[in-house]
């Protein structure tokens, strides 16, 4: 997972429960051989700018672009939106749900998400604005995409890793081990 900044241990919690082996990417040389990528929720401006330092952007962009799992989460929605990385075809407007009730959750319902309703974790949570046609949009609040989905990348405007819910970080998990086996599930790589 991306670790710049943001809440990327609570995302190596998670995929750890979900039977991964999390490592933090902060240089390019980090990026050789994984499986999947998470890009947490924080600050968005801070993530792009140690993203630039680190000269991450192109990297990034040509592994999502072949196809590689990836699963961000609030600042990690808005760094890979079209004003940012460009890797999804959307616009996210930042603090979309303003001062009054910048931190909120609620019970939402995921389409292709089975198990029932996720419980959402806002946090000065952005919103998509404006998405192309590749763009499915998984759930709403109030009439505005909170999470989509483009390709082989999720993106929620919440929080799951701040949550018991393992739902997210077990369908990352799945998709990297069909992508390619021989990295995962942990029990089939340790079996001695
Ligand atoms: N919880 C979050 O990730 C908040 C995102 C933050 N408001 C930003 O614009 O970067």
């Amino acid at each position: 997972m991306l670790a710049i900044q943001g809440d990327f241990e609570a995302h190596a919690r998670a995929l750890e429960r979900a039977g991964a082996l999390p490592t933090l990417v902060r240089t390019r040389r980090h990026l050789e051989g994984v499986a999947a990528l998470v890009f947490p929720g924080g600050e968005s401006t801070t993530i792009m700018r140690g993203i630039a330092r680190e000269g991450l952007a192109e990297p990034l962009r040509q592994l999502i672009a072949g196809g590689l799992p990836t699963l961000a989460t609030c600042a990690g929605m808005i760094v890979l939106d079209r004003a940012h990385l460009g890797v999804l075809d959307l616009r996210c407007r930042r603090n979309a749900f303003g001062r009054q009730i910048a931190s909120f959750e609620c019970d939402l319902e995921l389409s292709g998400l089975p198990g029932g309703p996720v419980r959402a974790v806002f946090i000065r949570a952005p919103w998509v604005e404006e998405a192309g046609p590749s763009v499915e949009i998984l759930a709403e609040v109030n009439g505005h995409p909170v999470a989509v989905r483009e390709g082989a990348v999720t993106a929620l405007a919440f929080h799951p890793e701040l949550t018991d819910d393992l739902r997210f970080h077990e369908q990352l998990v799945a998709q990297a081990s069909r992508r390619s086996p021989q990295v995962g599930p942990r029990q089939e790589v340790n079996t001695q």
